[in-house]
């Protein structure tokens, strides 16, 4: 999608492609629709002035989060007028591309409530949620806990002489804080309280809580609430009003526990549902399935911006090539950037069929059947966890990528660090969702013997056959094998699990002992999240790729699976499966796919479809014109308002008038 000056710095490069553009394009985007939708909604975002990203990183934060709420409301405005469609309205969101209040409301406060509220609870919320005429958050995390969600303090306590719960924070550490659309903008908090019926606790249930007036805004009488202050970087997540909130005895009506699976009766009888308790932890596995393609999207945002300027960037030569060379023909610059280009691939990939996967498990759910829950929770969970670690580094690793002009906001990369950086914390901190990956990797492994393992760990059914059998890869073409490649990760991924596994079984099944190994744990759930990765990414290939990209598809997937065996080799040769030989073969092999993308590295980013007001980079503008841009882009600075500084008068004309040796001056 170009929208530069006409002039194209690139098309030499754009040249060189070897594949079907479009077919790409339509592929990454999802289908035919998705992508005419996408490009729809793209051009209507970057034509309307309201939702113009200029000079977000340089607004005071008062300013910065009022024009958050303008653009939102703008948004929902457009959307209205405009009729769109939900899938329509969620791309004018992601190309509004700002952190807002919206993302909770519709991400996590509906679908709890769609989750957690009975029938009758979601006639009374959910139309009133979706015509926006009340704005919920989701209340969870507390001052002293947020991972350890079953310690939470705050407390709803049962009062049946007027059939009404009382919402209550009994000490600073129950203060919510953290939930984001809270601060400022919500009217209704989700919040995840301990239900209390006649002194007896019965852990954490989540309550609807009026917190605002619906006349003027104001908090209700006993409610304390705020935001909770400055966050990280310029502009990134400061568009969002992360939040606190306290109780002092606020009372709300029994209707507004919901009560799907658990139920207070009106003289204070609580009564389980037969449904598993996890299932209010439902809204959080809906965001980190989404979270995986989320991922892709931001990593392609780095990856286009470092990937163009590199085919624009020269520096130094050689003697048998006239001029300086693009840095990207450094095979250094290679190194570093084609995997994450193949990563971000990947993880569109697997970011579809997550969307299958979930659709799968609600439409069981929906049948009373929960049998694939706890693979479904491990999956999101480790997916969510890999996915954001690798992309948040990505991104600084794309900064890098582009030298000294990365680190300037006009690079667009330091704001988009900024704003994804929390996804490694937020929907749980990273290294707690593996630990439940491990957690249901040794389940899994304890019971093999009696229940045949489904779905992403089907494999761990043949660990006999992989713990014995090592890798037969005698020279490099013996690793373009996608069946070889993948018994490698299954390998890697089922000894690491029987090593920990073994190792805790020979103990006496203290906590302690599982602490001490929380190490290898943790090492052995990334080895199965990456054989997922890996395995996905192959079998989507499979399905049904049309002809013009499958060879670009197969090298990226090549590429990805090689970078992952050589950056995991350590673990790789740990296991005994393969050897340092076989390793070398495949960084081998690996160069050759890199020759291979060479020529359509800018054409593969192009494929992201990124528009130049999305990317909102001088580096990575679609004409490549980027030394222009720089430049025009320094008379923006706020500091070139006045030739002579602000400040000149009173700060630094003193010293260059002073005209006296400093006291201390040796000279
Ligand atoms: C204009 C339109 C605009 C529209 C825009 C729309 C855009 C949408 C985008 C949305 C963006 C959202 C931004 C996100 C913002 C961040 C929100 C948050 O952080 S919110 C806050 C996020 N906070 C966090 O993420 C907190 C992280 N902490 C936790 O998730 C949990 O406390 C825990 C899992 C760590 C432990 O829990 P604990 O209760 O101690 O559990 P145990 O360990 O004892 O395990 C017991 C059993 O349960 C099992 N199981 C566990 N979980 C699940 C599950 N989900 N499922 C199923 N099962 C699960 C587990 O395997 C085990 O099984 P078994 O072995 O018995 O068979
Ligand atoms: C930008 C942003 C937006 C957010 N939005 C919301 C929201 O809308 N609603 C909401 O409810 N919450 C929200 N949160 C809160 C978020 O979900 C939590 O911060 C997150 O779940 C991590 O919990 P924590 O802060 O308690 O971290 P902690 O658990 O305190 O983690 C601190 C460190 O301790 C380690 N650790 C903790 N326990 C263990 C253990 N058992 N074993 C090994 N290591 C451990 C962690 O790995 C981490 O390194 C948001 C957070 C951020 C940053």
């Amino acid at each position: 999608m170009q929208d530069g000056n006409g002039l194209d710095h690139l098309a030499g490069e754009r040249a060189m492609a070897q594949f079907d553009l479009q077919a790409m394009k339509v592929y990454l985007a999802g289908g035919q629709r998705e992508y005419e939708i996408s490009t729809k909604m793209a051009q209507l975002v970057a034509n309307d002035p309201v939702f113009s990203k200029e000079d977000r990183v340089r607004l005071a934060r008062k300013d910065l989060y009022k024009n958050s709420l303008r653009k939102a409301g703008h948004a929902w405005k457009t959307i209205l007028e405009k009729g769109l469609s939900e899938v329509e309205g969620l791309k004018l969101r992601h190309f509004v591309d700002e952190p807002t209040y919206t993302d909770l409301h519709w991400g996590m406060f509906i679908p709890a409530i769609k989750g957690q509220g009975t029938e009758e609870q979601q006639h009374k919320w959910l139309p009133l949620a979706y015509k926006m005429a009340i704005i919920g958050c989701y209340a969870q995390t507390e001052l002293g806990h947020g991972s350890n969600v079953q310690g939470l303090e705050t407390t709803a306590t049962f009062d049946p002489t007027t059939d009404e719960f009382i919402m209550h924070s009994p000490t600073v550490t129950s203060t919510k804080w953290w939930p984001g659309g809270l601060g400022k903008a919500s009217t209704h908090a989700l919040v995840y309280a301990r239900l209390i019926t006649d002194k007896k606790d019965h852990g954490i249930h989540a309550f609807i809580a009026p917190i605002r007036s619906l006349e003027d805004h104001t908090p209700l009488p006993n409610v304390t609430v705020g935001d909770i202050g400055v966050k990280f970087g310029n502009g990134g997540y400061n568009t969002m009003d992360n939040g606190f909130l306290r109780f002092d005895h606020v009372r709300i009506p029994r209707e507004n526990m919901l009560m799907r699976l658990a139920t207070v009766t009106k003289d204070g009888k609580y009564v389980r549902s037969n449904k598993p308790r996890q299932l209010g932890y439902g809204a959080m596995v809906f965001v980190r399935q989404g979270i995986v393609i989320d991922a892709s999207i931001y990593l392609s945002r780095a990856v286009t911006i470092a990937v163009r300027y590199s085919a624009v960037r020269r520096q130094f030569g050689n003697k048998d090539e006239p001029g300086e060379l693009q840095v990207i023909q450094y095979r250094t610059q290679q190194s570093r950037l084609f995997p994450l280009l193949a990563t971000a691939y990947a993880y569109r990939a697997v970011g579809f069929w997550m969307k299958s996967l979930y659709a799968d498990v609600m439409k069981r759910l929906n049948d009373n059947d929960f049998s694939t829950l706890p693979e479904v929770h491990a999956c999101t969970a480790g997916l969510k966890s890999i996915t954001t670690s690798v992309t948040a580094d990505g991104i600084e690793e794309c900064r890098k990528l582009c030298g000294g002009h990365g680190f300037l906001c006009a690079s667009g990369l330091p704001e988009l660090y900024a704003a994804y950086v929390p996804a490694c914390t937020y929907e749980g901190d990273n290294t707690i969702l593996l630990l439940q990956v491990a957690r249901f990797l040794l389940k899994t492994l304890s019971q093999v013997s009696k229940v045949r393992p489904v779905g992403t760990a089907a494999y761990l059914g043949n660990i006999k056959q992989l713990s014995t059998q090592n890798c037969k890869v005698s020279q490099g073409h013996d690793w373009l094998n996608t069946s070889v490649l993948l018994e490698a990760f299954e390998a890697r991924s089922a000894r690491q699990a029987a090593a920990v596994a073994l190792r805790l079984a020979k103990g006496s099944g203290s906590e302690a002992e599982f602490q001490e190994n929380t190490p290898e744990l943790v090492e052995s759930a990334r080895a199965h999240c990456q054989l997922i990765l890996v395995s996905k990414f192959i079998e989507q290939l499979q399905t049904g790729t049309p002809e013009g990209i499958r060879k670009q598809l197969e090298v990226l997937c090549y590429t990805y699976a090689f970078s992952q065996l050589i950056d995991n080799a350590g673990d790789f040769l740990a296991t005994g499966y393969v050897t340092g030989n076989q390793i070398a073969l495949a960084k081998e092999e690996l160069k050759h796919m890199f020759d291979k993308i060479r020529p359509n590295a800018v054409a593969l980013v192009d494929a992201f479809d990124h528009t130049d007001d999305y990317l909102g980079s001088a580096l990575g503008r679609y004409d490549g014109d980027v030394y222009t841009h720089l430049y025009k882009g320094a008379f923006k600075e706020s500091l070139n308002d006045t030739v002579v500084v602000d400040g000149y008068e009173e700060y630094l004309k003193p010293v260059l008038t002073q005209n006296l040796w400093a006291p201390h001056s040796k000279l």
